[in-house]
């Protein structure tokens, strides 16, 4: 059983980011189980003291301490944490006879947070994620209703419920094979909740929202990895908490110590942008982190996950390795192509859009501007991984019942296309086999976008004789890129 043991309390009052870790340690090295209500009550009381306006000002503590945090006291934790368990045991009276969670069960925990939330309230507000906001303010934000869910149905025994994790939602999964799923959190702006159902079999099972079926299935220690990610250190929309930040860098580096971030690609990821900020001594540096995030996502998901390549992409973009930025983003827009881009899936299509009329845009005034040297607009293969990142996108929208594309995507599209000379365009040789599928090479070797993945029945055609590579005149392109050369020519 997890819990709030003599060995954790023994380590209030907490004066300094290393006792918190030293929490941390002996919750995730023990046998037993991390405690979520705990761990998650601790982080919260730390990050609302050290980033709420109000009296941020007031801290009373030794600055000058290594790294001091407000004095955090046992009874305020422990008042938190028996009103939590308190609130699970009256309002969800289970006999305990189920050593498994049953959807019925796992709805009414679900339904007890849901019910005793403030009625309306800005739900994108940052800070909304810890079960201190619940406890305290009633308000949870979307991930925070699935965190709390879990947490409490692990406060009542159920250590078979498990949050489950795409790369913009949050779920449940329970059960003795822990093959049962639902959902038990609201997601976007303006849509009706679909708690209790199980992860849609429909259309929305091809979209991006539900990553093909490939979420993160956390184990305890990765639950945990989801509240240190889901740390906010933002003081306001231009300063984070420097505290907050270090200690969630430092907690991030434990768990990566401990393996528990190894199949949890966003969590590597938002260690390489701590990283990237300060980079902590003897530590992988932030690029290796980028590619095991990759890695990560390769081996575990099927490469159905966007994030790591934006990851990537834009720590390139910030230290202008434009090249490697481009092939980031192709390598993203590769995964997006699979997908059916549906009114669920706006984070992405806001990241695609991003990329694609600023990012880009912003790149190409700059290589533009006559003073670099060693400009990507002569390099073939910068230029091929531009028309793969678009075609994806354009791939994306094809048999998609929302349109992706729009006038305000052509004329960035074109403006950047056009800043190739066309003899640079001319060494990239577009390659389209009978699968449809067109691949980029260059002339002194090939290159190819390594998903021969047909959308409509989810297959991969591995019988490679049907690629016999033909030279494409404009008669065959693929119709997605047939908008796209047109639009150079
Ligand atoms: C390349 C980026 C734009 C930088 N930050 C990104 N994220 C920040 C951290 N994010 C996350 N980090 C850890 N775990 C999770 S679970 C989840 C879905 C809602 F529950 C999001 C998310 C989301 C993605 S993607």
């Amino acid at each position: 059983m997890a819990g709030f043991r003599d060995i954790d309390k023994a380590l209030f009052p907490i004066k300094n980011i290393n006792t918190v870790l030293q929490l941390f340690r002996q919750q995730l090295e023990d046998t037993c189980e991390p405690d979520l209500a705990l761990l998650s009550i601790v982080v919260g009381i730390i990050e609302n003291s050290l980033t709420s306006r109000s009296n941020a000002a007031l801290q009373v503590y030794e600055p000058f301490e290594q790294n001091s945090l407000p004095l955090l006291e046992l009874d305020a934790v422990e008042t938190l944490y028996d009103k939590f368990q308190n609130i699970m045991n009256t309002a969800v009276n289970i006999n305990k006879s189920k050593s498994f969670a049953t959807r019925d069960l796992v709805k009414r925990v679900s339904d007890v947070i849901w019910n005793s939330l403030t009625r309306s309230y800005y739900k994108d507000r940052a800070h909304l994620q810890s079960l201190y906001s619940y406890l305290t303010g009633s308000k949870l934000d979307c991930f925070g209703v699935a965190f709390a869910v879990v947490a409490g149905c692990q406060t009542l025994g159920y250590n078979d419920v498990h949050l489950a994790l795409s790369e913009d939602h949050a779920w449940v999964v329970f059960g003795e094979h822990g093959t049962e799923n639902a959902e038990v959190t609201w997601h976007g702006k303006g849509n009706e909740d679909k708690r209790g159902q199980e992860i849609g079999k429909g259309v929305s099972s091809r979209s991006w929202l539900y990553v093909n079926n490939k979420p993160v299935i956390c184990t305890r220690q990765m639950e945990v990895a989801a509240l240190v990610s889901a740390i906010n250190p933002s003081l306001n929309s231009t300063h984070d908490a420097y505290e907050v930040s270090l200690l969630q860098q430092e907690l991030l580096w434990l768990l990566y110590d401990l393996g528990h971030l190894k199949k949890y690609p966003m969590a590597i990821g938002n260690l390489g942008d701590l990283e990237e900020i300060s980079s902590k001594e003897g530590k992988v540096p932030c690029k290796t982190l980028f590619e095991e995030a990759i890695v990560s996502a390769r081996r575990y998901y099927n490469n159905q996950h966007v994030y790591p390549y934006t990851y990537q992409g834009g720590y390139f973009y910030r230290n202008k390795m434009y090249k490697e930025a481009f092939e980031s983003w192709a390598n993203a827009s590769d995964v997006i192509r699979l997908y059916n881009y549906s009114r669920d899936d706006e984070e992405i299509y806001k990241e695609f859009l991003e990329i694609a009329n600023e990012l880009i845009p912003h790149i190409m005034k700059v290589e533009s501007s006559g003073f670099s040297a060693n400009t990507i607009l002569k390099k073939p293969e910068c230029f091929a991984n531009l028309l793969r990142f678009y075609d994806g996108i354009c791939q994306w929208e094809e048999g998609s019942a929302t349109p992706v594309l729009h006038i305000g995507w052509a004329k960035p599209l074109v403006n950047t296309i056009s800043k190739f000379d066309a003899d640079v365009r001319a060494q990239v040789n577009i390659v389209c086999d009978k699968s449809g599928e067109e691949k980029f090479s260059k002339k002194n070797g090939s290159y190819f976008n390594n998903n021969n993945y047909d959308k409509e029945n989810g297959s991969h055609n591995s019988d490679a004789s049907k690629s016999n590579e033909t030279d494409i005149s404009a008669g065959n392109f693929h119709p997605s890129l047939e908008a796209l050369t047109a639009a150079c020519s």
